[in-house]
This record gives C-alpha cells, structure tokens and sequence, in this order.
C-alpha cells in the first residue's frame, strides 16, 4: 500500500498541509489542478513517514505542544464551536437542560453560564476545541466524533462523557462517481480491485480527513491510495479531475447526488454525531472538573432520555388495578420505563362515590406512539391524552459509572 504522506510535512510540521501538483495524471480528466496537494508520492517520501509518522502526525494535525501539567486557574472550561452547523445546536441543547450560555454578543469568545458559576464557556472552532483539550486549555468540549476522532488521534487523554447528544448526525464515507469507470463499482472492495490502480498511479482520494483516511485504508489492507486534501467542496474534485474518489462527510447525501457521486458498501469510515469530550487530566487533577462533569451529565441525560419520548395518560374500565394492569401489560408497546402507573378515577353516582375507570400513566417512545394508541384502544383505552416529556431523571446516570470506571476512581 502507498499511503501517501506531504513530503512538505517533513521539512515544516505545520497544521495547514501546504499544496503540491498531484502527482499523476488524472483517469477522466487530463488537467491535473493544484488546487488540491496530493500527499507525497515518492517512495523515499513513505520509507521516512512511516518510521515517524505517529509523532509527526500527532504534533501536526493538533497543532499544539503536548500537555504535560494541569495549569492552575479558576475556572473549568468549556469548549463550544464558534461556528457553523454545530454551534447554535450546541447551545440549544444546553438551553434545553436548563443551562444558558450567557454571550454577550455573538463575537465575544468567552461566556458564562451562571447555573454553573465555576465554568467558562470558550467559543472555538470544533478542530481547536480538540486541540485544546490536549494542551490542557480547554477541560470538557462539545463536538463531533469526526472531528474528535481526527484531531485527537485516538488519545488517550480525550475521554468521551457522553457519545451520542443527538445532533450533528452525519457518516465519515468514501464516495466514487456514479459514471465512467466507476459506473458499475459497489463496493469498496470492488473499488480496490479496479486494474486502474498502481504503486505509480495510485487511486487518489480528496479528503480534509487526513489521519483517519490512511489509517482506515490500511486497516482494510487497501493498497496503492494516495490522499489529498482540501479545505471544503471536495465532491467538485472528481468531476474536476483532481481526485477519483472523495471521503467526505454525508449527512442527507444531497450533496453526492447533485455531483454524481455514490456511496460503496464498506466505504463507511465512521458514524458521527455530536458528543461530550473531557481531557481526563482535568477530570483528574483540576479542582472542580468532575462536578461539573456531573451536574453537566445528569441533566444530558435526563433531557435526552426525556427527548425520545412522550407521557401518554389514557382511562381504561377495570374491576381493579390488578385487572387493568394485567390487560395494559398484555401488549408490547405498553410497559412504560418500569411499568405502567394505574390510578382510581372516582366518580360520584347517585351520591355514591364508585371506581369504575382506571387512568394509566405510560411513557411511550416517540417513534412507538401510534402503535401505542393503537394498542392502548385494543385493551380498551379512552381518552388517550399524549404530551411531552422534558426530563427523566433515573436512579443513577449510567454513563456517570462509566466515566468513574474509566478514570479508575
Ligand atoms: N452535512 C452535515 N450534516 C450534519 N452534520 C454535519 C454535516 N457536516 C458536518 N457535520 C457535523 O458538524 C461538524 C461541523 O461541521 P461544519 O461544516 O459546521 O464545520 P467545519 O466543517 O468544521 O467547518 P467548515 O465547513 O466551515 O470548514 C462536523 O464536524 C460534523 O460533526
Ligand atoms: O449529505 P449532505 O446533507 O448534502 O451534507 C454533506 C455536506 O455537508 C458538509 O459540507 P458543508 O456544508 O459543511 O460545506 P463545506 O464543504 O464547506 O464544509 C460535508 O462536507 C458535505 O459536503
Ligand atoms: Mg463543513
């Protein structure tokens, strides 16, 4: 395998990999652009990347000296994207939890929140949050597991807190042309085996994931790949002749479909959404930290567990709870977190206070509802009252457990 690494980075380790002529002609289009750099193509290029090329990615792609001690200060930080798709979702599902990010205006990069007295919030791009974390400026963040897994390189200082906050949905995924010699190409298999492929002219693939493009490609034993990267639009590559295949994030897959690109079985590199990340220096060293790690936990999760799902009260006839409970519990879809709630509904009749009707109290996933109703009538439900759950604080928090398991506390 040629995975390919900027001969430039060897001379100047510097975050932006600067660009290069790509290195052989293109398949469809004969005018190479430079618009995109390929990542080195030589042979003495590899022999000496491969040797080096743990340190000297770790250093690049997080642009940051490594953290060795946990600076004293005040405050416990947290890094929110400044910036894009992510930033108002963050901020919203912060809101949600009852947690208000005080900005005072939309460029001022620090803020507060005063549920939280002893926190900062930092606005930083969602690639520098990750690198903060690492040198130790940053303690927790917010941010896609793309970006995480990307900048951070798989270390072990980054712990995720909390891995699925519910936006941000997108795949990591390597998409072809859906013409010329890639028409009938399906798999990534099938894209590797493609005669076109060669140590000289090797399949050349646009991405901005440069850690995690190679790394996947080797761990799949693809050979003769070269990356290069570029800044964003990178589905214009193949059609441009600049790359054969791109790796890009896919969210609606718009995106492929107005360039004439296509997914492949296998070629999924990662599923991402957004996620809560700590530096476990800081959870373990800084005064604070995990406190606030928790409250921040607690209220994630009892949000995001509520967010899924609806309360639903219905009446149903019944000679007893017993009875009633038996016929609730008799379907599926009706046995709530722990079970159903059923209450006596009293009623006055001819001066005589009598129960004929029990109300039941189920919770009910979002995505179960209908069925739900369906169900709850077939037993003999009425009135079926259905509104929204905001928060479901349980016992314990799971991921709370884990994080201490993990910290080996
Ligand atoms: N199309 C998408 N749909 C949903 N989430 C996405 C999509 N594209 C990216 N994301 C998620 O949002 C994060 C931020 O993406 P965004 O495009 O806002 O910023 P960026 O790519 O870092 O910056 P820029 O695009 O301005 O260079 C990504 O890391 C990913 O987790
Ligand atoms: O599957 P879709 O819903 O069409 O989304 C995918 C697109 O979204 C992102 O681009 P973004 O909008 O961030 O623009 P960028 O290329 O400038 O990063 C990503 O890089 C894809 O190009
Ligand atoms: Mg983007």
């Amino acid at each position: 395998m040629s995975i390919l690494l900027p001969t430039n980075l060897q001379k100047c380790p510097s975050p932006s990999l600067s660009l290069s002529p790509s290195p052989s002609p293109p398949i469809h289009s004969p005018s190479p652009s430079s618009a995109f750099s390929y990542l080195g193509t030589r042979r003495r290029c590899l022999r000496f990347v491969t040797s080096s090329v743990a340190s000297l990615q770790s250093s690049v792609a997080n642009g940051s000296a490594p953290a060795a001690v946990v600076v004293e200060r005040g405050q416990i930080r947290l890094g929110l994207p400044s910036k894009g798709r992510m930033a108002a979702d963050a901020i919203d599902l912060l809101k949600d939890c009852q947690l208000f990010v005080k900005q005072v205006n939309p460029r001022q990069y620090v803020a507060q929140i005063p549920q939280l007295p002893n926190t900062e919030v930092w606005f930083q791009r969602p690639k520098d949050i990750v690198r903060k974390l690492l040198s130790g400026d940053l303690d927790l963040g917010i941010v896609g597991l793309d970006t995480l897994s990307e900048y951070g390189q798989g270390d072990e200082d980054l712990i995720i807190v909390h891995e699925a906050l519910n936006f941000g949905d997108c795949h990591l995924s390597i998409a072809i042309p859906n013409y010329g010699i890639f028409e009938n190409i399906k798999s990534l298999k099938e894209l590797a085996q493609m005669p076109q492929w060669s140590e000289e002219r090797p399949l050349r693939v646009a991405t901005g994931f440069t850690y995690l493009g190679p790394k996947f490609m080797k761990e799949n034993g693809i050979q003769h790949v070269a990356f290069s990267t570029a800044d964003g639009a990178l589905e214009a590559a193949p059609a441009m002749g600049i790359a054969d295949a791109i790796l890009d994030l896919v969210s609606s897959g718009t995106t492929l479909k107005e360039n004439n690109l296509k997914e492949i079985e296998g070629g999924v590199v990662l599923e991402s959404q957004a996620v809560l990340v700590a530096s476990r220096r800081a959870l373990t060293d800084r005064k604070g930290a995990l406190n606030t790690v928790h409250e921040i936990l607690e209220r994630l999760e009892a949000h995001l567990k509520a967010d899924g799902q609806f309360t639903v009260v219905a009446n149903m006839r019944g000679n007893s709870a017993e009875e009633v409970a038996e016929r609730v519990l008799s379907q599926p879809s009706l046995s709530g977190l722990q079970g159903p709630t059923i209450s006596p509904v009293y009623c006055k009749q001819d001066g005589q206070v009598s129960i004929d009707y029990y109300a039941i109290v189920i919770c009910v996933p979002k995505k179960a509802l209908y069925e739900s109703v369906k169900q709850l009538r077939a037993v003999g439900g009425s009135g079926v009252l259905v509104s929204p759950l905001t928060y479901i604080f349980d016992e314990d928090t799971p991921r709370w457990g884990q994080l201490l398991t993990n910290l080996k506390l």
